[in-house]
């Protein structure tokens, strides 16, 4: 399966994850109100470009299974987890509006902009290839949280986070997505799995990026005045 030997070359990337400030911060509860709230900004105005590869690969799909799963995807990404943000936005006193007008900072457009120029060069196996290491090391973040200490109590700001990344209906889009990364690449040759790998391994490190830019509160490099 091609997946097995994909979570082989990813593994090391994403244990690093846990490692990571951020990370750290949301397992323990320890991190800070105003990096948390730039992820949550960035990220929604992420998703809203994520959410339009699935648009591409239902397009892209050559029968009704797998264009009704990228819908399923599409579905899950706009409603279930982007309301996760709406929910926090709203605790933080912050609407869907500003959150929707939140300005792409660098790292974040071009992990976007990564994405949706390889999803665009070929077919739907590209496209989840392109958003395999999204759904699935967030999911491998969020069960790896849950497991520790202090992670799923209550009094853990990011309780909600941890909950919905390791949680069942997370889990299973993600499942969803493998399967097709799986059933799409069924017998394609050798050049063309290196290249999906390749497109893998590049958003695994744009997701470690992702991390760095919400823990430095990174925007553009020059200040706006
Ligand atoms: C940057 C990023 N990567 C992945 C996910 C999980 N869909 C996310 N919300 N944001």
């Amino acid at each position: 399966m091609f997946t097995e030997r994909i979570w082989q070359r990813v593994e090391p990337i994403w244990s690093s994850y846990l490692d990571h400030p951020f990370v750290k911060g949301l397992a323990d509860g320890t991190l800070s109100k105003e990096k948390f709230q730039h992820w949550l900004k960035q990220d929604y105005v992420y998703l809203i470009e994520y959410a339009k590869l699935m648009a591409i690969g239902s397009a892209k799909s050559r029968d009704l299974s797998t264009m009704s799963t990228f819908a399923h995807l599409l579905h899950g990404t706009l409603f279930m987890e982007m309301d996760l943000h709406r929910k926090y936005a709203a605790s933080f006193g912050i609407s869907s509006d500003e959150l929707e007008a939140t300005d792409s900072a660098a790292t974040n457009t071009a992990y976007t902009s990564y994405m949706l120029n390889h999803a665009q060069r070929g077919g739907a196996e590209h496209v989840v290839a392109c958003l395999l290491a999204c759904a699935w090391s967030y999911n491998y973040i969020g069960k790896s949280l849950a497991q520790m200490p202090g992670a799923r109590d209550e009094s853990n700001l990011y309780h909600d986070w941890i909950a919905t990344y390791s949680g069942e209906e997370f889990t299973e889009l993600t499942n969803e997505a493998i399967r097709l990364m799986d059933a799409l690449t069924e017998g394609k040759p050798e050049a063309e799995l290196a290249e999906l790998e390749e497109m893998i391994v590049k958003t695994s490190y744009y997701e470690y990026m992702f991390w760095d830019m919400c823990e430095n509160l990174e925007t553009w490099p020059i200040p706006q005045k």
